[in-house]
Formats: structure tokens, sequence, C-alpha cells
């Protein structure tokens, strides 16, 4: 086949789908570096908080105990991503000067039970002190090995005869086949705590318990395994253990019992928000590695910095848009990403939000909300709560749900209107009173579809001619 025969055979298979999205010139060189996944060697203004806890957590290199830390700030603040840069400097050092030192991160919005926690530390130092014991049984197994050959090479070891060696061998076998983990059920958490305390001080190191959203565990559990895990240094023989918490909410604390508490906020470190100019600095640095040369029009930086800085300087947040906005300009084809592309991914960052929120709610807000959705449809805004009520009990009957007071119903707007999905304001009717005037705070098409994507709402029937009516005789 000759290279015109090759051209018009792949003419016909092919109908260049993908050409034309190829042909465009790229916007990223590397977008995985713009996504939340990714940790950052360096982390722009922040470097006196690492400094901070890097100083505190030296003293595991020097085999003492660090103080526990209470790392405080808000969403997007980057607590995360500091600590977690700090912990993987310190377990490379540790290797370095051959000192035992291990950071565990624990996500306590996924692991939110005192027995998962537990749970999970068991298991990663069991799995830690298996393979221990299956190098030194590696070791010692090859010692004797040689040893059986010439027995004057033990004369440099720390066993006196080859039936010695045998005893420690037999005994590190036996350990190992003692190693169960934890299941993620079912034992009585004394067990779990009592399986962990021994996984751990199995061999002297200093193990850094990494607690990330400390306050939802706090929420849902309680403090009993921060109780459980500040106290522990004191009966540990071999091993020390010191924790890292990081929470959004300063508050937390204040749910405490005093002793967890005082231990566990020893050190404290506040990460404020990041300023326009510091969401600029770190923008900078990530757009350097991300995007091609030129891609990024010259105010596209500060103006995500600018929206960004507006919503409490949160960086995740500026990164986000940073990336939406060249998803954006890829799928356009673009040359460049402009200011406008910035306010398109701005406006879409906050209708996923809106989906996601409202997809999200329990059935009951759900109908709350589509009826004011249906009002505004019919184009009846600054409706009252018993014109929502009324339509709401009728949604109710359609799909056999349970019909709430209208007090309880009441509650469910105000909710509502504290997730910024509804504007419900207080206004004076004069001598009849006040009441509230509510309206939709997000657009109403797209909320109607996520409520109809809803199985129980998507069984609604056509209740158009019975609104009709309603609306016509009420507001005409
Ligand atoms: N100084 C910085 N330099 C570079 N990237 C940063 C910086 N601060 C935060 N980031 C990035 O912003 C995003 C959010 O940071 P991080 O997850 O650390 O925030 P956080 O304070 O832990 O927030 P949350 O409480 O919501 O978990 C991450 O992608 C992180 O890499």
């Amino acid at each position: 086949m000759d290279l015109d025969e090759v051209l018009e055979d792949e003419s016909e298979t092919d109908q260049g789908l993908f050409d034309d999205l190829l042909s465009g010139k790229p916007i990223f060189e590397n977008k995985e570096v713009l996504r939340p996944s990714y940790t950052p060697h360096e982390l722009p203004h922040r470097t006196d908080q690492i400094n901070k806890m890097a100083t505190i957590l030296v003293a595991a290199l020097r085999g003492e105990t660090p103080s526990n830390i209470l790392i405080y700030g808000k969403t997007g603040t980057g607590k995360t991503a500091s600590a977690k840069f700090v912990s993987q400097e310190l377990e490379a050092t540790s290797e370095k000067y051959d000192v035992p030192c291990r950071v565990e991160y624990i996500n306590c919005e996924v692991t939110d039970t005192q027995y998962r926690v537990l749970a999970q530390l068991a298991n990663t130092f069991i799995e830690r002190n298996q393979a221990y014991v299956e190098d030194r049984l590696t070791d010692l197994e090859d010692l004797h090995e040689r040893a059986r050959v010439d027995s004057a090479i033990l004369a440099d070891s720390n066993y006196d005869s080859l039936g010695d060696l045998q005893a420690e061998i037999d005994r590190l076998e036996a350990d190992r086949a003692e190693m169960e983990p934890v299941p993620m059920t079912g034992w009585p958490t004394d067990r779990v705590y009592s399986t962990f305390f021994e996984a751990v001080d199995y061999v002297e190191r200093v193990a850094v318990i990494m607690l990330d959203e400390i306050d939802k565990l706090v929420e849902k559990s309680g403090d009993d395994v921060l109780y459980n895990l500040s106290r522990m240094n004191s009966e540990l023989e071999n091993s020390r253990v010191s924790i890292i918490g990081i929470s959004n909410d300063l508050k937390f604390t204040d749910f405490l019992d005093p002793r967890v508490k005082s231990s566990l906020g020893e050190e404290e470190i506040v990460f404020p928000p990041y300023d326009a100019n510091q969401l600029r600095d770190i923008l900078t640095h990530r757009a350097d590695v991300s995007f091609k040369d030129d891609a990024l029009s010259e105010d596209v930086i500060p103006l995500c910095a600018a929206f960004a800085a507006q919503e409490h300087g949160d960086a995740r947040r500026a990164l986000d848009l940073l990336r939406t906005a060249g998803e954006l300009a890829e799928r356009e084809q673009a040359e460049q990403v402009t200011e406008e592309h910035v306010r398109k991914a701005q406006d879409k960052i906050e209708l996923d939000r809106v989906v996601e929120v409202v997809r999200t709610l329990p059935t009951q807000s759900k109908l709350v909300l589509y009826a004011i959705v249906l009002h505004e449809k019919h184009g009846v805004r600054n409706i009252n709560t018993g014109e929502v009520y009324n339509i709401y009990k009728r949604l109710c009957t359609e799909i056999d749900a349970d019909v709430l007071t209208q007090r309880r119903v009441t509650d469910l707007i105000s909710e509502l209107d504290m997730l910024g999905i509804v504007n419900a304001v207080v206004v004076s009717k004069g001598r009849y009173g006040r009441t509230k005037e509510i309206s939709l705070s997000v657009p109403v098409d797209e909320t109607e579809t996520v409520l109809q994507a809803d199985s129980r709402i998507g069984d609604v029937g056509d209740v158009s001619p019975f609104l009709q009516a309603r609306f016509d005789g009420d507001h005409n």
C-alpha cells in the first residue's frame, strides 16, 4: 500500500473525532500539578509554620518524644500540604541517620470512629513489624547456615552459641505467627487498643500520628481515642507516640476533656488565610510547571487570586479556578486562557457546588426546595412560608411521603438559607406582623434538573394544572 492508499484508507475509518481536539495548541504542560492530590515541593508563605513544625519534630530524630501539635486554619490554607511535606522530610532524614521514626497519616473524615482509628494504626504497625521480623529472620537464618559450617563467626555476633541463635529464630517465628491483623469491625475496642499498643511497642521507635480533620472525629465519636493515645507514653516501654491534630474548626477543643485538651495543645500552630498577593505567588509557582509558556494572559492569575481571596483566602479554590479556566480554554481550543475563561470558571465552580449541595439534601428538604422552585418557574417570587407549605404538602401526597408540620418546614427553609440555596428575609407587614419572603438564590433550571434526578421526586406526576390554578388564584 503506498502513502496515498494509506491516507485514503485512514480517511474511511477515521472520522476525525479526535483530530480536531488534538489540532489546537495545547494549553497545559502538566495538568496533574494543579490537582488537589499533588503535594508541592515548595510551599510559598508557609515557611514560618513549616519551620515551627520541624523545630518541634526534630526531637523524634534525637530519639526523644516530640510535643503534640495542634494545627488550626480555615480550609485551603495549606495545613495538610505543609504537614505532609514536613513528614516526608522527617521520614527521609530518619532513614538517612538510621533513627526509627514513622509518621502515620489518618484522614478522620474517612476513618471517623475510635475503633477504625485504632484498627488502622494497629494494622499499619503490624505490617511494619512483620516486615521487620522477615528481615531479621532472613539475616539470622543466613548467619545460622554459615555458623553451622564455622561456629567461630558467632564471636562477632550477639549470640554465644548456635543454640542461642536458634532460640532467637524460634522466638521471632513465634512472634510472626501471633501477628494477626485487626478486622475492620467486630472486636471489643479494648482488644483493638491493646493490639495497637503491643504493635507500636514491639520495637524502639518514635511514632508520629497525624490526625487530619480531627474535629470530625471528635464530633462523631467523642474524645476517647485522643484520651487513650495521649496517655500511652507513660506505659510504653520501647516506643514513643506523638500526635499532630489538624482542624478547620478553631473551637473544637471546647468539647474536649481538659486533660486531653492540654495534652493535645502542647504546641499550637495557626495557618492564617492567604491574601490576594500570596495566592498570586502560589498560583505563579504552580502555573510555571503546569501551563505551556504564554498560555496564560496577564490578568488570569491576579483574577483567580482576587476571586479566591474574597472567599477566605483558600488556595484550593484558587487552584481549582485556574485549572477549570484552563480546561474551558482547552475545550474551546483557544490559544490562551483569558479573563473571560476565569469568570466562566468561577460560575461553573459555583454551579458545581450548588449541584452537589442540592443532590445530597435529605428528601424532605428536597421537597421543600422543589416547592420553591415550582413557584419560581411560574414566575412567582418572594413567597411566604405558607405558600411554600401548601405546595410542599401537595408534593408529599403525590409521592406518599410523610407531611411535616409547618414549623419543621420553616426550619428546613432556614437550613436551605444557611446553605446559600435560598434567600429568606424577614419583612414587616405592619400591623399584620412579620413574615418571611423566600426566593431562590441559585439558577432555577439546573436546580430543578438535579431535584428531578432524585428517584422519589422524579416520581412526582404532572402537578402543573394544580399549581397553575393555585398560582392564578393566589397571585392574580
Ligand atoms: N503555600 C502553598 N503553596 C502551594 N500550594 C499550596 C499552598 N498552600 C496550599 N496549597 C495547595 O492548596 C490546596 C489545599 O491545601 P491543603 O489541602 O493543604 O489545605 P488545608 O488547609 O489542609 O485544607 P482543608 O482543611 O480543607 O483540608 C492543595 O492543593 C495544596 O497543594
